[in-house]
């Protein structure tokens, strides 16, 4: 893959606006520091229509919902959405909680998304599908994940990507795999959230007709980092791990992007 939208990150070192989770705040900031990005983490609805004033990507994440919060959300999606910021959403464990189905209906009738990523329980009980989810995590299922990417994508109007061990990436037209990542991954909390963030940094140095593969070299470059950052560990070494993907998403650059990446067109 040729990069096209790394570069962009480290010369315009877009500000992105997070609604986040309590959990991985602090690590979704580093890596968007690391990765040239600047992260402002704010989630009080006194505030945040005021950020879409100077912001250039927002992430919307239900890790750990509480009412204002979604208040919140809401006002900070509509706004943007008014000022052209592109909106990335993370339904971080949409199917474990009646309350957080309802806020994902809402968050998805009230504010336009660019981009949706999350893991295949995630976007499968968006698509209605059967899957077993446990909490946060990616489940066990049966579901064809790129119908569902397609089928997600096309009802919203947006980009999808599906993380795991295979990453689908579709925009109801356009789909594509990235084979690239390492099982360590899901040993570390706040790797998908980071993701997400990542997400949001590429598709705000892009136009609109490239949100998708602005989304594809984001979920290409981040899965190449933590490859590069499991390569000198032992396969228990998830705190080294944790800190070692912060240090690659500051030193990935495209000529490593066009050796490593293992992406496929569907
Ligand atoms: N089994 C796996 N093997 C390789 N890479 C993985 C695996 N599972 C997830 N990843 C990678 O981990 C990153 C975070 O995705 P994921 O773990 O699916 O998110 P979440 O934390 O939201 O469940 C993505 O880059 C994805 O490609
Ligand atoms: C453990 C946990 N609980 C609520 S949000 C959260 C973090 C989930 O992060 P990720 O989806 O990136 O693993
Ligand atoms: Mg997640």
């Amino acid at each position: 893959m040729q990069s096209q939208f790394l570069a962009k990150i480290r010369q315009q070192n877009p500000l992105i606006h997070n609604l986040t989770n309590i959990v991985v705040a602090n690590y979704s900031a580093n890596g968007l520091l690391a990765l040239g990005a600047s992260p402002l983490m704010s989630d009080n609805v006194a505030e945040v229509a005021d950020i879409q004033q100077f912001n250039r990507g927002l992430v919307i994440n239900i890790g750990t919902l509480f009412s204002k919060g979604v208040e919140a959300m809401i006002l900070a999606g509509k706004t943007a959405n008014q000022q052209h910021i592109p909106v990335v959403l993370d339904p971080v464990g949409v199917a474990a909680t009646a309350y957080r189905r309802e806020t994902i209906d809402s968050l998805l009738a009230e504010v336009k998304f660019a981009v949706i990523r999350g893991n295949a329980g995630e976007l499968a009980c968006i698509a209605g599908e059967q899957w077993q989810s446990k909490g946060v995590d990616a489940g066990q299922g049966n579901g064809d994940l790129i119908a569902i990417a397609q089928r997600v994508a096309q009802q919203y109007q947006c980009v999808v990507a599906i993380s795991g061990a295979t990453d689908v990436i579709s925009n109801g037209a356009n789909t594509a795999l990235v084979h690239n990542g390492t099982p360590m991954f899901p040993k570390i909390t706040g790797s998908g959230c980071l993701l997400s963030a990542v997400c949001a940094a590429f598709v705000a140095v892009a136009n609109p007709s490239q949100y998708f593969a602005a989304t594809l070299e984001a979920c290409t470059v981040y899965a190449i980092a933590g490859e590069l950052a499991a390569q000198p560990l032992q396969p228990t070494q998830y705190g080294q791990f944790n800190m070692a993907l912060l240090d690659q998403l500051g030193a990935i650059n495209a000529e490593q992007i066009t050796q490593y990446g293992r992406v496929d067109y569907v």
